[in-house]
């Protein structure tokens, strides 16, 4: 199988061109490509396939194989796969997830995608404003935001002291959130900064989130914490997030990289 690794802020996929492969059980390749030991090594799998409603179409796989909705840091490096590869000669696209289609800008460099601005849609609350819940031995609060996919957004004093190894799994597995959540452990800095680590359902801690980073700052404009733009300072390198009020919609900035192209032996797998 042919395949391109890229990263968005340090979050790394394997990318697929499915518009000329073939992939049967993309649960499993996801589960061995993933694997930093014996595989490529990523936080899972997104298959770039063809779309009959908008440009092309993301799929992503977690790494332990099950499918997620949407990923922000994942359709950044599509669209720049879409472009530097030919799928198609426009800088401003829309891509179709299991979460909607995403409307997609572009910035070229030497003819080059290196930015890419998402539409992320109109962000939803989908708990208390905050709500309590009781998870790995204290009692907290979370704010819940749904950006195509769930997420559940903590505040706590020191990001960088938590041991997210130790905790996440609770976390994640919450009965609160029958289909599992990703969580967000953030901390405000001030009015246009914030730091946030993740805890990603199916992948465990990623050195960045851009759904996460979205429900984070949309969490923090909700309560009066930010302005309504704001950068989110993630392990990996920093995402800009706009809300526009009005329309509802909120943008997330950032990079796409491309890092090496390969080819990789499947029938370990069949
Ligand atoms: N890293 C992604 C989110 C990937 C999906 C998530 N783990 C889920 O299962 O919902 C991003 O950049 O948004």
């Amino acid at each position: 199988m042919k395949f391109t690794k890229m990263q968005g802020i340090g979050n790394d996929y394997v990318y697929v061109n499915a518009f000329e492969e073939k992939i049967d059980d993309p649960n499993a390749v996801s589960r061995f490509v993933s694997d930093r030991h014996f595989g490529i090594g990523s936080d899972g799998l997104i298959m770039i396939c063809p779309s009959e409603i908008a440009d092309c179409r993301m799929r992503m796989f977690n790494e332990d194989g099950s499918e997620g909705a949407m990923c922000g840091n994942g359709i950044r490096c599509v669209g720049k796969y879409a472009y530097d590869h030919g799928i198609v000669d426009s800088l401003e696209i829309d891509v179709e997830t299991k979460a909607g289609i995403k409307h997609l800008s572009m910035t070229s460099e030497n003819g080059k995608v290196v930015a890419v601005t998402v539409d992320m849609g109109v962000p939803e609350l989908t708990s208390e404003l905050p709500e309590k819940i009781h998870v790995n031995g204290q009692d907290l609060e979370f704010t819940g935001i749904s950006v195509g996919n769930p997420h559940a957004i903590y505040y706590v004093e020191d990001v960088d002291g938590l041991d997210l190894e130790k905790i996440g799994p609770d976390f994640e597995n919450h009965e609160r959130f029958p289909d599992r959540v990703n969580s967000e452990f953030v901390r405000v800095i001030d009015r246009e900064h914030v730091q946030m680590r993740v805890w990603e359902r199916g992948s465990g801690e990623t050195w960045a989130c851009g759904t996460g980073a979205t429900a984070c700052a949309v969490a923090s404009m909700m309560h009066g914490l930010v302005e309504d733009e704001v950068e989110v300072q993630l392990k990996g390198g920093n995402l800009q997030i706009r809300w526009d009020r009005e329309s509802g919609h909120v943008f997330m900035t950032g990079p796409a990289v491309e890092v090496f192209n390969g080819e990789i032996d499947l029938s370990a797998l069949m």
